[in-house]
């Protein structure tokens, strides 16, 4: 049984050992990504003092305006990865191309990438509700010493050897796996310190809870229509709670908690749906099946989806093992 309350460097250390390709690399990019945590949460907590709130007056190649927050995120999370010469590449939600690390590596001896969403829930930015980040890991496919190439950002989310989100909520925490389990750590923000205070989270195999924009209802397909229907029928523990905070990151850290599926599904408005499959869907999917939970496209696994874009969207199902298959079998008879 992980022992609580400790630390998060404490916990990197222990458990490198247990990482396949342990070698120290992936446990210096986790405490960047530990370090770069603390100094948004830093700037996300006063961020209604200082003039960080609002539009940035830019929009990101997705055709989103881009909050201020997401800015400095993204500049944040960048140029720590970038001081602690650990990565040979970055792709980020706010960042049209991928960004090639070499400046200190001429010999690109680096073996890690890394694709990051730096502000998750811009929407909830300015109202004071719970945002987040979130960020995927893979080893590079091409070889140590050449430049890092957009094939390292397009490989599939079973290839990743890392995922984890920060939630700036109540309290800040940070959630990873390396692959063997997800632990979630609290910010102990008088300290500065992250202590392990959610040991092995798992998803409670059956829920209560549904998420989804139900503004959207008219524009779905038969099959979502139908199983949220199915949630909000009066039958055996049924109807099951709608809470949506249109941050995914705050939805998937409560239903993982509690027990309950997230939904952002395609539409006759979004062909794809919403979410970016490498820097949202492929990390939280790697999570949720690290917690015994199923994340989909509706139809089949997230992370067996072979990506062709750097910004690309795709459907997204996930959540607590029984509703998810409950969703399959609606969607199954609407196909
Ligand atoms: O407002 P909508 O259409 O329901 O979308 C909310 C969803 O969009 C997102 O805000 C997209 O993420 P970003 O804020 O990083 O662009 C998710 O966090 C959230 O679940
Ligand atoms: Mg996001
Ligand atoms: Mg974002």
């Amino acid at each position: 049984m992980l022992k609580k309350n400790k630390t998060l460097g404490e916990f990197i250390i222990e458990n490198q050992s247990s990482f396949q390709y342990s070698s120290g690399e992936l446990s210096k990019l986790i405490n960047a990504l530990r370090l770069a945590a603390k100094v948004v949460n830093h700037e996300v907590n006063k961020a209604g003092l200082v003039d960080i709130l609002g539009d940035a007056g830019d929009t990101n190649i997705q055709g989103e305006s881009q909050q201020k927050l997401d800015v400095l995120a993204n500049e944040k999370f960048i140029q720590t990865l970038k001081n602690r010469e650990i990565v040979c590449g970055i792709a980020s939600e706010e960042e049209d191309d991928f960004i090639t690390i070499n400046s200190n590596d001429e010999n690109h001896q680096n073996k890690y990438v890394v694709l990051i969403d730096p502000l998750d829930g811009s929407s909830n930015i300015d109202v004071n509700v719970s945002v987040g980040t979130i960020f995927s890991i893979y080893r590079r496919v091409t070889p140590v010493g050449t430049p890092v190439e957009m094939k390292d950002f397009l490989q599939k989310g079973s290839e990743q050897v890392a995922a984890g989100y920060i939630v700036y909520g109540t309290s800040t925490m940070l959630v990873y796996s390396t692959g063997d389990g997800v632990n979630g750590f609290t910010l102990n923000p008088a300290l500065g310190t992250f202590y392990l205070s959610h040991p092995n989270m798992q998803f409670p195999e059956e829920g209560k809870i549904y998420s989804v924009n139900e503004g959207n209802y008219v524009h779905f397909l038969q099959g979502v229509k139908d199983y949220i229907k199915y949630c909000q029928k009066e039958e055996g523990d049924r109807p099951y709670t709608s809470r949506y905070i249109g941050s995914l990151v705050s939805d998937f850290h409560r239903n993982m908690i509690k027990g309950g599926i997230y939904m952002y599904p395609k539409s006759s408005i979004a062909e794809n749906g919403k979410l970016r499959l490498l820097y949202e869907c492929n990390p939280m999917a790697y999570l949720a099946e690290q917690a015994n939970g199923i994340a989909s496209d509706g139809f089949g696994r997230i992370l067996d989806i072979e990506p062709t874009e750097l910004h690309q969207r795709v459907p997204f199902f996930c959540g607590s093992r029984k509703m998810v298959e409950k969703l399959h079998e609606f969607m199954a008879k609407n196909a």
